[in-house]
C-alpha cells in the first residue's frame, strides 16, 4: 500500500472509487458508510436520467451510467446485469483491500483488482467508442498506478501508518504485557496476577467544583463515551488511578477475546508515566514503544507523525507527579493531541486537576473529569479483599473475616485500594495488631512498625546486632531521603541517588555487615527495570503513599527530638511545598497520635505549611481531615471553609458522617442533608454528629431492598433531646422509644415512616414551641406498613395522629387478603378516621376483592381526602400503586375497580420500580 490513503475504517464497505483514488491518493476513508457505486469519473462523467425516446447527442454527458447500462456504442441494447457484476467485482475487491490489512499482503488481490478495472475500461471503450490508443493509455495508467501502489515507499507517512496498524499493537503488547501482567504487593513482594485481582472500580462524574451531592456513578468503561478529547481521572492517594490505567492497557491487548469493547475505537495505545525523569520528548516515548520500527527508519519522528494520524489513545499516569523533565513531554502530548486524532486519558490526584484542566484548555483541548469512587461499602471492600485472598493463596474467608471485625471507625479508613492492600500485608505479618486498632492513626503507625519488623527479620539472617535503636536511625535516614526526593516530586531514584542513601546507612550499621544497607533498602524499595531493556534501572518506594509516610515519620521524629523550626526541617523552596501536601498531612496525623499537646504548640507552623502546600479550599481541608479525622486543629479550618462554600452540607457515607461530626463544633450549615445507608456510619460518629448539630436536618435512611422494614432506631435514639431540628425524615421506626426520639426533634417536618411493627405514633401529635408559637411536629405524615395479622377478639388499634390527616400505604398484600388490608387500615385509622390518601403498594389482590374491601372500609367509617361528595368510592391504578378513594356517600353496588390485567400490570410496574 505504498501511496494508499491513511488508515481504513472499521466495519464499513466503501464503494469503488475512481481508479485515481487507488493510486497516489491519500487521506482517510469516511466512517461507517457504504458509498454508492459512482460512475467513475475516469470513465465518462456525470449522471442524470436519459430520456430513452430522445436521440442523445454524442458529447452528451448527462447520463453516462444510463448509457452504459442500456446502449452499446452502436446504440444497441446491452446486458446491464453483466455490467453491474463487473462493477460489483471491483467494489468488493476494493473494499477487501481497504479494510483488511492482511489482504494487502496478498499480491493476487491487487492483480485481480487490476484485471477487474481493466475490464471496466474495456466497457468504457465500447460505450464511448474510444480509440485503441486511448484505451491502451488508460490501461497503462492503471498498471502504473498499481505498480506504484505495490512499491514500498518508506518515506511515505502512510507506509508507517500501515506498519503501525499492522504490527505496532503486537510490539506494544509484548512490551507492556511483561511489565504489567503481574503486580508485586508493597511489603513482602508477594506477586499476584493483575487481571485476577483487579476490582472493577466505579467513577463519579465530576461536577463543578462545588459542594453538592456527588455526580452520577458509572462503571469505569463508560468514561470513553464522553465526547471530550481528554479524559481526566482524579482520585486521592492510592485510589487506584495507576491500577486502572494498567488494567486498561492490558485490556486493550485482549480486544480480540471479545472483552473491553469500549477500547475498540482505538488503533493504538501509548502509556507515559509522569514520574519518568529521563524521557525528554514524546518522540522518545514513541521510540520506547516501537523501538524496532524506529530503528528501521532513520528516526522516531516519522513514527510519531504516523501515530498522530491514527486513532490512538495516549495514557498519561500521575499528572501530580510531573517533574522538570516530564512536564515537557506532557505539554507536547497535549499540544499534539489538539490537532490529531488521538485522545488522552490522564490521571491525577485531585489537587492537580484544576491546573491540568487549565493546561488542556489553553491548548484548545476540551476535557471532562471523572473521580474514582472510594470503596465506601463493606461489601465492596470485602469483594476487593476476596480477590487478593484468592490471588495470594490465603484460605478463603480468613482475611475478610478479620476485616469484618474491624471497629467501624477504623474500617471507614479503608476506602482506598492502597489501604486495603496494606491491610493484606498487616493480616499476613501482624494479624494480632488488627484487633487493637481503635483510631485511624493506629493503622499508619503500624504500617511503619511492620516495615521495621520485616527489616529486622532480614537483618537477623546476617547480624546479631541489637536492632531497635539502629532501626530508628536507619528509618530517619530513609525518611530524610524520601522527603528530599519528594520535595522535587521525584518518586523514582537512579542507581547513583540510591548509592548516596546506602552510604548514609553504612555508618549506622557500624560497618558490621557488608551488604546490610542493601538488605534494608531491598525491603523498603522496589526495582524498576527500564521499559525498553536499554537505559537505567530505577528504584521507587513500593508506593508513593509509602514514600510519603516515611517522609512524614522523619518530620515527626525531628519535631519530637528538637525545637527546630518546621521550615528548617522541610528545607523546601516555596515552589517545592506543593509536593509535600500529603507528607504534611501524614505528619499532622502522626504527631496528633503520639503528642497531641506538641501538635497544638506547633500547629501555627504546620497550618502555614499546609497552606503553602496548597491546602486552601474547602475540598483541600476536607481531604486533609479525611487523613487526620481526629485532629481538631484540622477540623476547624475545614469547617469554616466548607461553610463559606456552601450553606447546605451533604452526608452520603459513613466517612462523611465522621467528617461532618468533626466539623460541626466549628460551623453549622443552614441545612444538613443526610442521605445514608443505616449501616454506614459508626455509632460513635453518628452520636457525635447529632449531638453537635444545632439546626435543621434532612434525614433519609435507605435500608437495602428487601430489608425496608429493618428498624433504624439505632440512629434515631441518639437524637433524643438533641438540638437537631428534623425537617424531613424517611426511614423505619421500630419501637416507641424510636418514635419518642423522632417526635423530640421533628419540627414541622415531612415524615415518611415505615413501621417495623404496629406502633403508637401518638407522640407525633404533640406540638412544640418555636419562636413563641406552637408548631406541629409534622406537616405531612406518610406511614408505610405491611398488612397486620388477622383480627382476633380484642385486636388493639394504633390510631395515627389525626391532624393533618395522614397518608397510609399498605405494602405487599397477598392475593385473598383484602380482609387483612381492611383490618390494617381500620386499626391505624386516626380519630375521625380520615386519611389524606390511602394506597396499596405491591398488592396482589384480585379485582373481585376490591368491592368488599371498599365497602368494609366505608362501613368502618374510613374516609379519604375531603370525603368527596359524589359517592364515588372506588379503586384505581396509578403507576405501580392502587389508590383507594372512600367518599362519604355509600358506595355504589359495583364500585369502579381496576381489572385483573391492570392490577397485574401495576404489580409488575411496582417490581420494576423497586429494582431501579
Ligand atoms: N482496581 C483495583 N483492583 C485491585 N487492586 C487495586 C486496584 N486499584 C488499586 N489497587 C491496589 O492498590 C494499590 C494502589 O493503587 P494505585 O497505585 O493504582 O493508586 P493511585 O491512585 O495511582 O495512587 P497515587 O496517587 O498515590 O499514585 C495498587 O498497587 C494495587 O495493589
Amino acid at each position: 500500500m505504498g501511496g494508499g490513503g491513511g488508515q481504513p475504517d472499521n466495519n464499513e464497505e466503501d464503494v469503488v472509487p475512481a481508479t485515481a483514488s487507488m493510486g497516489g491518493g491519500g487521506g482517510q476513508p469516511d466512517n461507517n458508510e457504504e458509498d454508492v457505486v459512482p460512475a467513475t469519473a475516469s470513465m465518462g462523467g456525470g449522471g442524470g436520467q436519459p430520456d430513452n425516446n430522445e436521440e442523445l447527442p454524442r458529447e452528451d454527458t448527462k447520463c453516462p451510467l444510463e448509457k452504459l447500462s442500456c446502449l452499446d456504442k452502436n446504440g444497441l441494447p446491452r446486458d446491464f446485469e453483466k455490467l453491474l457484476d463487473k462493477l460489483r467485482k471491483v467494489k468488493d475487491l476494493r473494499n477487501k483491500i481497504m479494510h483488511g490489512f492482511e489482504v494487502t499482503l496478498n499480491h493476487h488481490k491487487f492483480s485481480d483488482l487490476e484485471t477487474a478495472l481493466s475490464e471496466l475500461i474495456e466497457e468504457a471503450e465500447r460505450v464511448y467508442s474510444l480509440s485503441q490508443s486511448e484505451v491502451e493509455d488508460q490501461k497503462k495508467n492503471l498498471h502504473d498506478d498499481f505498480e506504484r501502489l505495490q512499491t514500498l515507499d518508506k518515506k511515505s507517512i502512510y507506509y508507517w501508518c500501515t506498519r503501525l496498524t499492522m504490527s505496532g499493537k503486537l510490539v506494544v503488547k509484548n512490551l507492556w504485557r511483561i511489565k504489567l501482567t503481574e503486580e508485586t504487593l508493597p511489603l513482602d513482594n508477594s506477586i499476584v496476577q493483575r487481571k485476577e485481582v483487579f476490582h472493577s472500580l466505579d467513577v463519579m462524574v465530576r461536577r463543578a467544583r462545588s459542594d453538592g451531592p456527588k455526580g452520577q456513578v458509572l462503571p469505569y468503561p463508560e468514561i470513553f463515551k464522553a465526547p471530550e478529547k481528554a479524559i481526566i481521572i482524579s482520585g486521592v492517594a492510592g485510589a487506584g488511578k495507576t491500577s486502572l490505567l494498567k488494567n486498561i492497557v492490558l485490556q486493550f491487548f485482549e480486544l480480540q477475546e471479545g472483552n473491553a469493547d469500549y477500547l475498540r475505537q482505538f488503533d493504538q495505545l501509548i502509556l507515559f508515566e509522569c514520574r519518568d525523569r529521563t524521557t525528554e520528548t514524546l518522540a522518545d516515548v514513541i521510540e520506547q514503544h516501537f523501538e524496532d520500527l524506529c530503528r528501521e527508519l532513520e528516526g522516531k519522528r516519522i513514527v510519531l507523525d504516523a501515530l498522530l494520524r491514527l486513532d490512538a489513545l495516549i495514557v498519561i499516569d500521575g499528572y501530580d507527579e510531573v517533574n522538570k523533565v516530564s512536564t515537557n513531554v506532557v505539554r507536547e502530548i497535549i499540544k499534539k493531541t489538539s490537532s490529531s486524532n488521538c485522545r488522552v486519558l490522564i490521571t491525577t490526584r485531585p489537587h492537580s486537576a484544576e491546573n491540568l484542566e487549565k493546561l488542556l484548555a489553553t491548548n484548545d483541548v476540551i476535557s471532562t473529569e471523572f473521580e474514582i469512587k472510594p470503596l465506601t461499602e463493606l461489601v465492596e471492600q470485602l469483594e476487593f479483599l476476596t480477590r487478593y485472598e484468592k490471588g495470594l493463596g490465603i484460605t478463603e474467608g480468613e482475611m475478610t473475616e478479620s476485616f469484618k471485625t474491624l471497629n467501624i471507625d477504623v474500617r471507614i479508613l479503608f476506602t482506598e485500594p492502597i489501604n486495603l492492600i496494606l491491610f493484606c500485608d498487616m493480616h499476613k505479618h501482624m494479624p494480632e495488631t488488627i484487633s487493637s486498632w481503635e483510631q485511624p492513626g493506629d493503622v499508619a503507625n503500624d504500617i511503619l512498625r511492620l516495615y521495621k519488623k520485616l527489616v529486622t527479620i532480614k537483618l537477623a539472617d546476617v547480624t546479631h546486632l541489637e536492632c531497635d535503636v539502629m532501626l530508628d536511625d536507619l528509618f530517619v535516614v530513609i525518611g530524610k531521603a524520601a522527603l528530599d526526593f519528594i520535595r522535587e516530586n521525584a518518586v523514582t531514584f537512579s542507581e547513583k541517588e540510591l548509592l548516596q542513601v546506602k552510604r548514609k546507612c553504612i555508618p549506622i550499621l557500624n560497618n558490621t555487615v557488608e551488604c546490610s544497607s542493601e538488605i534494608i533498602l531491598s525491603v523498603v524499595l522496589k526495582v524498576n527495570r527500564p521499559l525498553s531493556g536499554a537505559g537505567e534501572t530505577t528504584y521507587t518506594f513500593h508506593h508513593k503513599s509509602i514514600q510519603e509516610m516515611f517522609a512524614a515519620e522523619f518530620i515527626v521524629q525531628r519535631i519530637l527530638a528538637s525545637n527546630d523550626s518546621l521550615k528548617s526541617i522541610l528545607d523546601a523552596k516555596p515552589e517545592e511545598m506543593r509536593s509535600l501536601r500529603e507528607v504534611l498531612q501524614y505528619a499532622v496525623q502522626g504527631l496528633s497520635r503520639c503528642k497531641p499537646r506538641l501538635l497544638e504548640r506547633r500547629w501555627p507552623e504546620l497550618e502555614q505549611a499546609l497552606r503553602d502546600a496548597g491546602v486552601v479550599s474547602a475540598a483541600d481541608w476536607e481531604e486533609c481531615l479525611r487523613i487526620c479525622p481526629d485532629v481538631e486543629q484540622v477540623a476547624k479550618p475545614a469547617a469554616l471553609s466548607k461553610l463559606k462554600r456552601s450553606k447546605t452540607w451533604h452526608v452520603e457515607t459513613g466517612r462523611d458522617v465522621a467528617l461532618v461530626a468533626a466539623m460541626l463544633p466549628y460551623a453549622q450549615p443552614d441545612l444538613l442533608e443526610v442521605n445514608i445507608k443505616p449501616d454506614a456510619p459508626s455509632k460513635r460518629r453518628w452520636a457525635e454528629l447529632v449531638q453537635r448539630r444545632v439546626g435543621p436536618v434532612l434525614l433519609e435512611l435507605q435500608n437495602p431492598a428487601g430489608d425496608e422494614y429493618k428498624s433504624n432506631d439505632d440512629l434515631l435514639l441518639p437524637m433524643l433531646g438533641t438540638r437537631v431540628r428534623l425537617v424531613h425524615f424517611e426511614g423505619c421506626v421500630g419501637t416507641c422509644a424510636g418514635t419518642a426520639a423522632l417526635a423530640s426533634v421533628a419540627r414541622g417536618a415531612v415524615l415518611r415512616i415505615r413501621m417495623a411493627a404496629p406502633l403508637d405514633l401518638s407522640a407525633l401529635k404533640t406540638t412544640c414551641w418555636r419562636k413563641y408559637v406552637h408548631k406541629k411536629r409534622y406537616k405531612l405524615l406518610t406511614v408505610y406498613t405491611r398488612p397486620l395479622p388477622p383480627p382476633c377478639h380484642s385486636s388493639p388499634t394504633w390510631p395515627l395522629p389525626p391532624s393533618p390527616p395522614p397518608e397510609l400505604y399498605v405494602e405487599g398484600a397477598d392475593e385473598g387478603s383484602w380482609g387483612a388490608v381492611a383490618h390494617t387500615v381500620t386499626s391505624l385509622a386516626p380519630p375521625g378516621k380520615r386519611f389524606l390518601q390511602l394506597w396499596l403498594r405491591g398488592s396482589r389482590l384480585k379485582s373481585v376483592e376490591f368491592p368488599p374491601l371498599l365497602r368494609a372500609l366505608h362501613d368502618a367509617g374510613a374516609r379519604t381526602g375531603d370525603g368527596g361528595d359524589g359517592g364515588n368510592t372506588r379503586a384505581e391504578v396509578w403507576r405501580g400503586y392502587v389508590r383507594l378513594h372512600i367518599e362519604d356517600r355509600a358506595p355504589p353496588r359495583e364500585p369502579a375497580v381496576p381489572s385483573d390485567a391492570k392490577l397485574l400490570a401495576a404489580y409488575q410496574e411496582y417490581l420494576r420500580l423497586r429494582r431501579q
